[in-house]
C-alpha cells in the first residue's frame, strides 16, 4: 500500500491560525491537534469565538496556518492545487444570497467544476449526479428556482446537495443544520452519517453532536479542551465550565445519552476561559 493510502484523509499538527484584528493579526487558534480517519463523522463543538470556523476554513485549505501543517492523505494541503483539493474537499459555509445568483439546478452542478478540464462541458454523467444530490437533499422540486430567493433552509439544503455533487471524500460543514426545522437536522446529519466520506461538522447543538458524530473536538478560546467519542468528551463538569450553564446528562429511550441544560452563571459575568 502507498502512503497516501495508509494515511488519514485529514491530519492537522500543532495549528497556529491568526486573523486580522485592525493593523496586527491576533492568534485565535493554539497548538490544535486533529486526525481523522476515512469515513469517520468528526464534530468540531465549543463556544461562539472558540475558533471551529477558523479551524475548519484551515483544514480546507482556505487558510494557511501560521505554524503547523494539515495533510489530506498524507500530503500537505499548501503543496496541492485548488483543483486537486477541490477534487477532495468540499466545504460547506453560510454564503450570503447575493452570491447564490444561479438557479437551484445551476448552484448544484457547479459542485462539478473541479472534475472538468478547462474547456471540458458537463456530460450527461454530471447531470445526472447533481439530479442525484438534489434527490437526496430534498430539494429536487426546487431546480428551476433562484438559489437566492430560496428560504434559508432550503438553500442550506442546496449547498449541501452542491457540496455531494462534488463527490469530494470529505465534507467539511460549518453548522449545516443551521435554519434547518429539526425533522431536516436529523434527515440531514442520518445522511451524511451514512455516506462513505469523511466528515468534519461544525455543530452548536450538542445532543446532535452526541448522536450523529464518532468523535468529537471541544475548543474554547482557540484551545483543544477535549477530543474523543461524544461520551467522553460530553462531561457536565467540562461543559458546564466550558458553556457556563448547568448540565444534565439524562438517557433518551433509544438508549443514546442526552444533555439537558440549565441557565448557568448570569451572562454580564465573564466566562473562565
Ligand atoms: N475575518 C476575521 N477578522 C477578524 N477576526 C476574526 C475573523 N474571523 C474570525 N475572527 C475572530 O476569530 C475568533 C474565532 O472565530 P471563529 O469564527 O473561528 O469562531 P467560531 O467558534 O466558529 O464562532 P461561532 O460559534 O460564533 O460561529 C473570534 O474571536 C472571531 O472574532
Amino acid at each position: 500500500m502507498t502512503r497516501t493510502e495508509t494515511a488519514p484523509v485529514l491530519h492537522a499538527d500543532g495549528l497556529d491560525c491568526a486573523v486580522r484584528h485592525g493593523a496586527r493579526s491576533r492568534l485565535v487558534l493554539h497548538d490544535v491537534d486533529l486526525t481523522v480517519a476515512a469515513g469517520e463523522v468528526v464534530g468540531l463543538i465549543g463556544p461562539n469565538g472558540s475558533g471551529k470556523t477558523t479551524l475548519l476554513r484551515t483544514l480546507s485549505g482556505a487558510l494557511s496556518p501560521r505554524r503547523g501543517q494539515v495533510l489530506l492523505h498524507g500530503r500537505p494541503l499548501g503543496r496541492l492545487t485548488a483543483r486537486q483539493v477541490a477534487q477532495k474537499i468540499a466545504l460547506v459555509v453560510q454564503e450570503p444570497p447575493s452570491e447564490l445568483m444561479l438557479s437551484v439546478a445551476e448552484t448544484v452542478l457547479l459542485g462539478r467544476t473541479p472534475h472538468l478540464g478547462m474547456f471540458q462541458r458537463r456530460s450527461c454523467r454530471d447531470e445526472s449526479i447533481a439530479e442525484r444530490a438534489l434527490t437526496a437533499m430534498g430539494v429536487r422540486h426546487l431546480a428551476q428556482r433562484e438559489t437566492s430567493r430560496l428560504s434559508g433552509g432550503e438553500r442550506q439544503r442546496v449547498l449541501i446537495a452542491r457540496a455531494l455533487a462534488q463527490e469530494a471524500t470529505c465534507l467539511l460543514l460549518d453548522e449545516p443544520t443551521n435554519h434547518l426545522d429539526i425533522g431536516f437536522q436529523h434527515q440531514v446529519l442520518q445522511l451524511l452519517r451514512g455516506l462513505d466520506t469523511t466528515t468534519v461538522v461544525v455543530l452548536h447543538d450538542l445532543n446532535l453532536a452526541a448522536r450523529y458524530c464518532d468523535r468529537l473536538l471541544l475548543l474554547h478560546d482557540g484551545h483543544v479542551r477535549a477530543s474523543g467519542p461524544p461520551a467522553e468528551v460530553l462531561g457536565p463538569d467540562l461543559l458546564g465550565d466550558v458553556y457556563t450553564v448547568g448540565v444534565d446528562p439524562v438517557t433518551s429511550p433509544d438508549g443514546t445519552n442526552q444533555l439537558l441544560f440549565r441557565a448557568g452563571t448570569a451572562p454580564d459575568e465573564p466566562r473562565r476561559p
